[in-house]
């Protein structure tokens, strides 16, 4: 019989009406007591972590649910983390990052009505999660809606309906259909090797939605305060020059040490800064590519980079360099659902 672990965090799924609206409030054991009978077939342990909505959510609290998986690895063959859906993609990827080696299944869940609700998603949603854990595969999966998203992909791109989340810029790893998963692709594997928590998380970095009218004085503030800023811009991404000239701010960034990686606000499809004069004369040999990844796994990454090292060069190479399927070089073929 399979043993796992089921981790939670609050949001929505652990939520109750409060006087101030929805909030985190029901245990670990409030919440498997919801779920339909398990008991044959799974040992199912659980345990509060943390209990916040997760807009509250912070790198510090990624590293103690990394951690908690660190020293519980070798008792259980799969792990359940219940997490809110705001910020469950940063969550998810910045696990992909730290927990290095995985070899065994962590699922990241969660709802859209709390677990108390009759007409709640929560059911289904931890039900599949945990179908998903007893698997034999390995890595950092969300799963949400019938649909296994890899960790690194997972963006929500909806506020209210129960199909919140997408997988971006990847096909999506299964769909669920009652008991049985259905793998799309290639069948995930079980990987070897030791698990290595990789913890240096370094926070300061600046994300920077850029919009006509932005003035260059905001990288002055960045410079002061950040070691590391990544820059929404648009389409397939590129600088403005005219009028409001950011070109020389950002490359003075660079010049005093600021990693500098420029991504965009579609939502799809990724950067090339080869294509447009725009995109050119930024392409400096330091700036960082984000190519096909999200920014939900690049905020994280960004941090995960910083915190081994602050050369620039070095940072650029950990940025492009795939990690747990969060960048992929060729054509992209994806699966619709
Ligand atoms: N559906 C949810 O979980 C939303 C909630 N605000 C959270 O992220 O914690």
């Amino acid at each position: 019989m399979k043993k796992i672990l089921l981790i939670t965090t609050g949001g929505t799924i652990a939520s109750v009406e409060g006087k101030n609206g929805l909030t985190p409030g029901i245990s670990d054991k409030d919440i498997v007591g919801y779920l339909p009978d398990y008991k044959d077939e799974i040992l199912l342990h659980s345990m509060v972590l943390m209990n916040v909505d997760s807009t509250n959510m912070q790198p510090e609290y990624w590293l103690e649910i990394a951690q908690t998986i660190y020293n519980k690895y070798n008792q259980y063959d799969g792990f359940v983390i219940t997490h809110g859906t705001d910020t469950l993609g940063y969550t998810s990827a910045a696990l992909s990052y730290i927990l290095q080696n995985l070899t065994k299944p962590v699922v990241v869940t969660g709802s859209m009505v709390p677990i108390s609700y009759w007409e709640t998603d929560a059911r289904k949603n931890m039900m599949n999660a945990i179908r998903v854990a007893c698997e034999s595969i390995s890595g950092v999966y969300v799963v949400f809606d019938n649909k296994v998203i890899s960790g690194t992909r997972a963006v929500k791109v909806k506020s209210k309906s129960k199909n919140a989340f997408r997988s971006i810029n990847c096909p999506y790893m299964a769909r669920i259909d009652g008991s049985e998963i259905d793998y799309l692709g290639n069948t995930p594997v079980k990987l070897n090797g030791t698990l290595k928590l990789d913890s240096s998380i370094c926070s300061n970095v600046f994300l920077l939605k850029l919009y006509p009218g932005i003035t260059p004085d905001i990288f002055d503030y960045i410079k002061q305060s950040y070691r590391g800023v990544v820059i929404e811009s648009y389409g397939n991404g590129g600088i403005p020059f005219e009028k409001r000239n950011l070109l020389p701010k950002i490359n003075e960034l660079i010049d005093a040490g600021v990693a500098v990686v420029i991504t965009t606000q579609c939502l799809e499809e990724g950067t090339d800064l080869q294509k447009y004069e725009v995109g050119r004369k930024i392409s400096k040999k330091l700036i960082i590519s984000s190519r096909d990844m999200n920014t939900e796994a690049i905020v994280p990454k960004l941090m995960w980079a910083l915190g081994k090292t602050s050369n620039l060069e070095q940072v650029k190479k950990l940025m492009e360099t795939p990690v747990a399927n969060d960048l992929q070089n060729q054509e992209n073929n994806y699966a619709v659902l």
